[in-house]
């Protein structure tokens, strides 16, 4: 398997090096130059299979040989044993048709820790196997940081900075973040919002001088093994519902900002699970309802809402879903995304938004609706929602398929949000691994928003010695 830049210019490589440059050094995304396709004998075979036996099957298309079975499974069964549920992510059965698949029983109750586990671990395994340094770059919308933070700290030869909204995130999530006192690990809090923190770190890394010389790697979802990662939960959701029901195509309802989450559906989709509507449901930083809707992709007014991860305006990932809807023309994507910077927007004409409507739904929830839902679904079923699975459930309800079988993605476990369940009037208990975060010291710097000013830090950061 051999993988490629979205915008072309980038010589094949294997899944190592693909892990090891994060974002293309030509500014585009990588991906895989074939996508695989899985025979419906061979999906009926994992349909029986745990989700580490699962991620085994899945991952090693796409590792194809670069790691030896026996350390790529040790790999993936120490990356699920730090969740607290036996089944990885489970799927809940809500009501009719209405499932939920909970993908915060990882470390830092978010779905980030599926990925982020994994890409710890391997990201130490390579540094082992061919002594390459290991300094993590990231921005954070609040998940992401934290679940990143966790997935390397203490692990030798890696160092870390995240780049977070100052005052945009919950109070639980910068208390995970900023909690950890580790000179390997540094916290910078910036005067703006995930955007500016994202577009820092992009430029960051386009400056390839400096990426190779500080050792430079990504976290997010830019980083093509979160998006594998996270694919192999559509198959599990998919193969644990067509155990208590006949389905013939899942629909899945993926709460969005980055567009990562949705992609690793649209992934799976292409490989052969048999998924209808892929769902995009946002909040009020509806880029993508408003794309999916009108073909014009352009980022609108920031909005602080209950679901500040998904406080998010240009979504990185949606430049590896254009390369698809635009055939895999490398050239036809580098216009596009010229035009975006050159113009601010990118529109698409009436045949391929046709297209866009086939592979995607959206919905942009309002703050009321997000909580109106919370309170609905807690009050009929006692099932409480966290604010970006609430999004998620909404847009479901919203949705042309409320009679067919759908599956919401829970990214997040409501205690990460009790501002916006407080505003409910549901009160909860904090699980003891979030409780005893607030009696904890904090470690972080605020800083500006500011290219420079974030790479002298980093120089200091990545030159000291570990
Ligand atoms: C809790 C939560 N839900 C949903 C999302 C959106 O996921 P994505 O950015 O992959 O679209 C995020 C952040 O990315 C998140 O942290
Ligand atoms: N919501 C994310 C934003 C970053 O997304 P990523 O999937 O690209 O890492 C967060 O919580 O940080």
């Amino acid at each position: 398997m051999k993988y490629i830049s979205t915008r072309g210019n980038v010589n094949e490589i294997g899944f190592i090096d693909t892990v090891l440059m994060g974002l293309a050094t030509d500014g585009g995304l990588l991906v895989p130059e074939q996508i695989p396709h899985i025979p419906a004998e061979k999906l009926q075979s994992m349909s029986k299979l745990s989700y580490q036996e699962l991620a085994y099957e899945i991952i090693s298309y796409y590792v194809d040989g670069e790691i030896p079975e026996n350390e790529l499974k040790e790999l993936i069964n120490k990356s699920y044993g730090t969740f607290r549920h036996p089944e990885v992510t489970p799927v809940q059965k809500i009501k009719d048709n209405m499932y939920v698949l909970e993908l915060f029983h990882g470390p830092t109750f978010a779905f980030k820790d599926v990925a982020l586990q994994f890409l710890g671990n391997l990201y130490s395994y390579i540094a082992k196997k061919t002594g390459v340094t290991i300094n993590i770059l990231g921005a954070t919308s609040g998940d992401t940081g934290a679940s990143a933070i966790e997935g390397v700290r203490g692990k030798e030869g890696i160092r870390i900075c995240i780049l977070h909204p100052h005052g945009k995130v919950s109070r639980v999530q910068e208390l995970q973040m900023t909690t950890v006192n580790d000179p390997t690990v540094l916290n910078l809090a910036i005067e703006g919002t995930f955007d500016d923190g994202q577009r820092i770190i992009k430029e960051i890394f386009a400056d390839l001088e400096f990426k190779e010389k500080y050792h430079l790697r990504a976290i997010n979802s830019i980083n093509f093994a979160r998006i594998l990662a996270q694919t192999v939960y559509y198959f599990y959701a998919y193969f644990q519902v067509a155990k208590e029901q006949d389905i013939k195509n899942l629909n899945f309802s993926v709460p969005t900002g980055n567009f990562g989450d949705i992609f690793a559906g649209y992934l799976a989709k292409r490989m052969g699970l048999p998924v209808g509507k892929l769902i995009v449901a946002t909040n009020e930083n509806n880029i993508l309802e408003r794309f999916i809707k009108d073909g014009v992709y352009q980022p609108g007014e920031f909005r602080g809402t209950y679901s500040p991860s998904m406080d998010i305006q240009v979504a990185s990932n949606f430049e590896r879903y254009l390369y698809y809807l635009l055939d895999e023309n490398p050239s036809a994507v580098r216009e596009l995304m010229d035009q975006f910077k050159s113009e601010g927007k990118i529109v698409v004409g009436e045949e391929l938004l046709r297209q866009v409507q086939v592979d995607f739904a959206a919905h942009g929830v309002r703050n009321e609706e997000c909580l109106q839902t919370i309170k609905t679904y807690y009050a009929d079923t006692n099932y409480l929602l966290d604010p970006h699975t609430s999004c998620g459930v909404a847009a479901y309800e919203k949705s042309s398929i409320p009679n067919e079988v759908c599956v919401t993605l829970s990214t997040a476990h409501p205690a990460k949000f009790n501002e916006a369940i407080e505003l409910c009037n549901i009160e909860q208990t904090y699980p003891e691994q979030i409780q005893q975060l607030f009696d904890k010291p904090q470690f972080l710097e605020v800083v500006r928003a500011d290219n420079e000013e974030i790479a002298r830090r980093l120089k200091k950061l990545f030159s000291s010695a570990q």
